[in-house]
């Protein structure tokens, strides 16, 4: 994300008939637009954010004669989905390397006068025991020179704007001021750097990322005292330039985790007006696809009545590429698919009734989510890449102290680290239940009978829990039948997920 860079001021002069040498009139250049950022509602992915890839502010307008300010950059807003998480990889801003640049020359210049200076203390000692000899020798008294070099700073064409008429040698001899970078008032409420926000509830108003560059001044503001009529005036400042992470935390209320073939994307059909993939062999469904469920009685009002303090009118449903056994041996294909399950609230287990044993599948499910957490807890990522020693992966403000206009010490560029990861409850703490679909067909009832009995044995804690854990969820432990192509049956779904919701 580029911030738009400031325009830049203006040399003028006004210029009226009787008035040969007007005073200077050049307007400043307009600051160039900011970078904002805000989470909505009614967003569910960053598929288009990623489709617009590098994304720009515009520039400010330059100033004109007739001080006449230049116009300022549009701003640009991003929209993303509630639970997007952002992080800074890499950062590269004008101003801070320019305070850099300066801090560098004016470090430069102190060490060279310092040498000049303890050269020409050492130059007068050796003239005064020279003098004090002489003065014996009753010569007479010699002045002594003071030597003052006139050194000409090279004109700094990045930072001024010349007068188009003028001749670059007439540019020598101005004194030109010293011109700190300067920011835009509003770039103080951009958040500290590195950025990482996790942005989990709607905004109601747009977040500032990045300030635009700060507009050139016009002449005007460079009249002094020896120089009334200043021939030049300064450029705007460059946009600041982010590169950030976007990723989508939080992706529904509601993951749909079944095999292949299941019936997951026709389950979600039937319970929203999504328009999935519906095929009858398997990874029909090969990107997760959001649903939403409407529920309320076509006037906006719940039609579930919820005991929280906020009736929730509809909620969202994930149809989840299919899960295949041994998911997690494929750590790209199978950790992509599973990062999808962590990311849903609840978890609705999708299970073919028609075909084999429903308890069976649904424990070789859970066992494919439980070794997905256990590759995912000892994911190389997260092991230091250094030799040994304690790493810090604080990327708050104290590694990186945050930059003030003024301060010398600022630091403006950081190498990418790795991402701070982002922390998910375990899975088998989520609440789930499951849906026996296809119940439409033949010789499915004694499966379905099984499963519910297995499920209320889990609830009880007579039957170990599905995921091998003693604490994992087991509340309202539940199997929906449902045929979901008939749509028979899928209106509790609804219901039990505004339970769990609540
Ligand atoms: N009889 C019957 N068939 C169903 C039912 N639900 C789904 N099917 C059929 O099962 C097949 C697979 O359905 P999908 O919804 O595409 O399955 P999926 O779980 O999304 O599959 P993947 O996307 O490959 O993971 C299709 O032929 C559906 O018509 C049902 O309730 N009854
Ligand atoms: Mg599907």
């Amino acid at each position: 994300m580029h911030a738009g860079a400031g325009g830049h001021g203006c040399v003028a002069f006004l210029r009226e008939k009787y008035i040969e040498e007007g005073p200077p009139n050049g307007g400043d250049g307009g600051s160039g637009g900011g970078i904002y950022i805000q989470a909505v509602e009614g967003l569910t992915s960053l598929h288009k954010l990623a489709r617009r890839g590098v994304i720009r502010a515009s520039r400010g307008k330059n100033g004109q004669g007739k001080s006449k300010g230049g116009k300022r950059g549009d701003d640009v807003l991003i929209q993303v989905p509630v639970g997007t998480v952002v992080r800074e990889i890499d950062r590269h801003d004008p101003v801070a390397e320019e305070m850099t640049t300066r801090r560098k020359i004016y470090e430069d210049q102190q060490a060279e006068q310092q040498e000049r200076r303890a050269q020409r203390l050492e130059k007068r000692l050796e003239q005064r025991a020279k003098l004090s000899e002489e003065l014996e020798e009753g010569e007479e008294l010699e002045e002594m020179e003071e030597e003052e070099d006139d050194e000409i700073t090279p004109i700094r064409f990045d930072r001024w704007v010349l007068y188009p008429g003028a001749n670059p040698a007439d540019f020598l001899t101005v004194d030109f001021p010293r011109l700190k970078p300067r920011r835009q008032g509003i770039a103080a409420m951009e958040p500290q750097a590195p950025i990482f926000l996790d942005l989990s509830a709607p905004m109601d108003k747009p977040m500032l990322l990045a300030a635009g560059g700060a507009g050139g001044l016009g002449n005007p503001h460079f009249v002094g005292r020896v120089r009334g009529r200043p021939k030049f005036a300064s450029r705007g400042e460059g946009g600041t330039r982010l590169e950030l992470d976007f990723e989508l935390k939080l992706l529904a209320d509601v993951g749909l985790v079944g095999k292949p073939n299941a019936g997951k994307s026709t389950l979600l059909r039937s319970l929203t007006n999504s328009r999935t993939r519906i095929g009858n062999w398997e990874f029909t469904t090969l990107n997760p696809h959001i649903g939403t469920v409407i529920v309320d009685d076509h006037r906006g009002r719940p039609l579930v009545e919820t005991r929280g303090k906020k009736h929730r009118t509809h909620f969202t449903i994930a149809d989840i590429p299919g899960l295949v056994e041994g998911a997690h041996l494929d750590r790209g294909l199978g950790l992509g698919f599973l990062r999808h399950i962590d990311r849903a609230g609840i978890l609705a287990f999708v299970l073919d009734l028609s075909n084999g044993d429903p308890v069976q599948e649904l424990q070789k499910l859970w066992h494919e989510l439980g070794e997905y957490e256990r590759i995912r807890d000892s994911e190389p990522e997260s092991v230091p890449d250094e030799p040994q020693g304690v790493i810090d992966w604080d990327t708050s403000s104290a590694a990186y102290p945050e930059f003030e206009d003024d301060s010398p010490q600022e630091t403006y560029h950081r190498p990418a680290r790795g991402l701070p990861h982002l922390p998910m409850p375990p899975l088998h703490t989520k609440a789930w239940f499951v849906v026996a679909t296809k119940a439409d067909l033949e010789h499915t009832q004694p499966q379905y009978r099984a499963l519910q009995e297995y499920l209320t044995a889990v609830e009880k804690g007579t039957v170990e829990h599905p995921s091998g854990h003693s604490d994992g969820w087991k509340q309202k432990l539940r199997a929906v039948p449902v045929s979901a192509i008939r749509g028979e049956g899928v209106t509790q779904i609804p219901k039990l997920v505004m339970e769990f919701l609540d």
